[in-house]
């Protein structure tokens, strides 16, 4: 049976890294984001996530998380499925939104960033 077990080191294409706890008996699950990139002149750090996956079918489950970044008053939402691919290797397929705050309503517009990154296993 194909499994994807979200437990464990992953890294993205851009860099970043991502450490998820174990996962809990209802699918919770937390972790740390360390960002190889920012959009903020701040010093980037490990930055605490939450987020859950389905358990239905234990085979390439769709997850989501969110990113409380520590560093930058914003906030990122990830969603996306693991596969395993034909060589038995764990992907991460993930679409994210980064919504940072802005000052005025009038500059909501412009607040929210969306985008992907792939995960693997390895650097
Ligand atoms: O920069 C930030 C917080 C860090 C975001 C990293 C993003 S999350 C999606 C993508 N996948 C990654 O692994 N890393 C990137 N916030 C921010 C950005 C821009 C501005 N801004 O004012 O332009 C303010 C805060």
């Amino acid at each position: 049976v194909k499994k994807c077990n979200l437990t464990g080191q992953w890294w993205n294409d851009l860099g970043s890294n991502m450490t998820i706890d174990e996962v809990k008996k209802n699918g919770d699950f937390t972790g740390k984001y360390l960002t190889a990139v920012s959009g903020s002149t701040s010093n980037i750090t490990a930055s605490p996530m939450v987020g859950s996956q389905q358990l239905a079918n234990l085979s390439q489950p769709t997850f989501g998380f969110t990113v409380h970044w520590s560093f930058t008053d914003s906030i990122t939402v990830f969603t996306g499925q693991c596969f395993v691919d034909e060589y038995g290797k764990e992907v991460l397929k993930t679409m994210w939104l980064l919504r940072s705050r802005v000052e005025n309503i009038k500059n909501d517009w412009n607040a929210t960033l969306v985008g992907y990154n792939t995960f693997g296993r390895n650097k």
